[in-house]
């Protein structure tokens, strides 16, 4: 499908409607732009003021509005408003400054939203599948109505970034990712669809909030909550064949559980396991661009043993077997450690998802002892602990490496395990630094260093692009080792200069589109592609980009 076909079809959906269906319609209106022509055509005369505007117009008093709200959490619920009333002219703002509104609609202000979701309500977006439609999930999935969707992304909740259980205010990630799908990836807004599995919650505060608007009862667990992710996953496929399933911030267990169970059953991959492996792995590879070091000699130790680092030892681990030794040798160079300190073998309760890491070595509580006495390279961390890379831990790593690479994964801000001017401060300016939410510059010794933003947002546009644009049926861990190579080698050696080891915000949309081709490179020789391969690759997936203008 070319965007002129998409175009026509767009427009054949245009000349259905008429009048108000289209002004109450965010994917056709555009407000005071309609042009005297469309108002005569589309029976809009006399249902909007007597100026047209262009859109760029129409941008400026967005910028003013936007710019006139006290804190962000207003701006995000401004901004949604207009996603709600006009998604071209929401998607422009957003692409017009991805810098300054991603933070907005995204990490960190999304977790806030997350938290108040119930308060802040105005309208529904997406699918509410809750556990009481045990049995009916397929008709509840055929009430969207709307175009069929390309990209679902869907959660439980069950672990809203590293804010914990949020329950059926999950649905804010949901739509937040989807928003990047169309700002990053250039997915057609109109065909995402935002899901959450409302199971119930197990955090009180919100089982006794007024405001909360999920089901009002603990999670349900153990089969009855198996059945019915089954139940989902099954009439995701039978009433959306052709849609790629995104799954979000679910509890780890549930995470690694869930894409072991599906993964080959569709278009189906874990963004917090694959996603941010993807990402990091990217970070990774642009960092020894810089610290001129080399893949299978690096040392790494993971501080956390949730979905995010298993998802990450995996990946590195995969890719570092790439340069040819065994899976098990190359395990041997990644470390874990949890709350009761460094995982070695024989330990007590250790994470069976961790015990391919569980090294022979005599036990270390502490993240400073742990690195003195390991060496690491790389520290990374997606714990959820705000400031436990303390001064310790951050100048033991600067003690044992010229330049280490640090990276502090945990979302939003607030959960970050250090901030950037700390860890720059603490390494006088020595480390690599990235985190997952967003950290301005910062000056140490008269030098600016730049943080990069390690977030899974570099990845997931991108696999969705080449995903629904080449029709692929599969999405496999080679896939995310390419995004990764295609992320690290979009970063200009002006921005290594500075210490940022992820490409600019405004050239995600160009890594989106290498991250297409290089995935759709792979689907193409395995035999996933559900088109044959057109001559023009790179020409063919960037024609199907949306662009929100007029
Ligand atoms: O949403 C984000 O910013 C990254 C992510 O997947 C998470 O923290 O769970
Ligand atoms: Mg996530």
């Amino acid at each position: 499908m070319t965007s002129l076909v998409i175009f026509k079809q767009h427009l054949g959906k245009i000349m259905k409607k008429r009048g108000q269906a289209i002004l109450n319609d965010p994917l056709l209106n555009k407000g005071t732009a309609f042009t005297a022509k469309e108002r005569d055509a589309l029976g809009l005369a006399g249902l909007l003021p007597h100026r047209i505007e262009t859109q760029d117009q129409q941008l400026e008093r967005v910028f003013s509005n936007c710019a006139r709200k006290p804190n962000d959490l207003e701006r995000y619920i401004f901004l949604m408003s207009l996603q709600d009333q006009n998604e071209a002219l929401f998607y422009r703002t957003v692409l017009s400054d991805l810098q300054r509104f991603m933070p907005i609609i995204y990490t960190p202000t999304v977790g806030e939203a997350a938290l108040h979701y119930g308060a802040i309500f105005r309208r529904p977006r997406g699918l509410y599948v809750t556990a009481q439609d045990r049995g009916r999930v397929r008709e509840v999935l055929q009430n969207w109505g709307g175009d069929a969707p390309s990209v679902i992304v869907a959660t439980d909740g069950g672990r809203i970034l590293g804010l914990g259980d949020l329950g059926a205010n999950g649905m804010s990630i949901s739509v937040g990712k989807l928003a990047l799908y169309t700002a990053a990836g250039g997915i057609h807004p109109g065909s995402t669809l935002p899901i959450v599995i409302d199971v119930g919650t197990n955090t009180e505060r919100l089982l006794s909030s007024p405001h909360y608007l999920g089901l009002r009862q603990k999670r349900i667990v153990g089969e009855a909550y198996q059945d019915l992710m089954d139940e989902f996953v099954e009439a995701v496929g039978e009433v959306f064949p052709d849609a790629m399933l995104q799954f979000e911030d679910f509890a780890t267990e549930n995470a690694i559980t869930h894409l072991a169970r599906y993964r080959d059953q569709s278009a189906i991959f874990n963004d917090d396991i694959q996603g941010t492996a993807g990402v990091t792995l990217a970070g990774i590879l642009a960092a020894l661009r810089i610290t001129d070091g080399a893949l299978e000699d690096q040392r790494v130790l993971f501080v956390g043993a949730g979905s995010a680092n298993i998802g990450i030892g995996e990946l590195v681990a995969s890719a570092i077997a790439e340069k040819g030794m065994s899976l098990d040798a190359a395990r041997k160079q990644l470390w874990f450690m949890d709350r009761k300190g460094l995982i070695v073998e024989g330990r007590d309760a250790i994470n069976s998802f961790a015990a391919p890491y569980a090294h022979a070595h005599s036990p270390i509580g502490d993240i400073a002892t742990a690195i003195e006495v390991l060496r690491p390279t790389i520290l990374i961390g997606a714990t959820g602990q705000p400031g436990i890379f303390d001064e310790p831990v951050v100048a033991a790593m600067a003690k044992v490496n010229a330049r280490p690479v640090i990276f502090a994964l945990s979302n939003p801000t607030s959960r970050s395990e250090a901030t950037a001017e700390d860890v720059y401060l603490w390494s006088q300016g020595k480390a690599v630094f990235a985190s997952g939410s967003p950290f301005g510059p910062v000056t140490v010794n008269d030098e600016t260093h730049v943080p990069g933003q390690s977030n899974n947002v570099y990845i997931f546009p991108g696999i969705g692009l080449g995903v629904t644009s080449c029709k692929i049926s599969r999405v496999t861990d080679t896939m995310f080792r390419a995004a990764a190579r295609a992320v690290a080698s979009g970063v200009s050696e002006d921005a290594l200069k500075e210490g940022r080891i992820f490409p600019a915000l405004d050239e995600i949309r160009t890594a989106s589109l290498d991250i297409a081709v290089a995935i759709a490179e792979i689907a193409f020789t395995e035999g996933l592609a559900g088109i044959s391969r057109p001559d023009d690759l790179r020409g063919f997936i960037a024609e199907r980009m949306y662009s929100p203008r007029y």
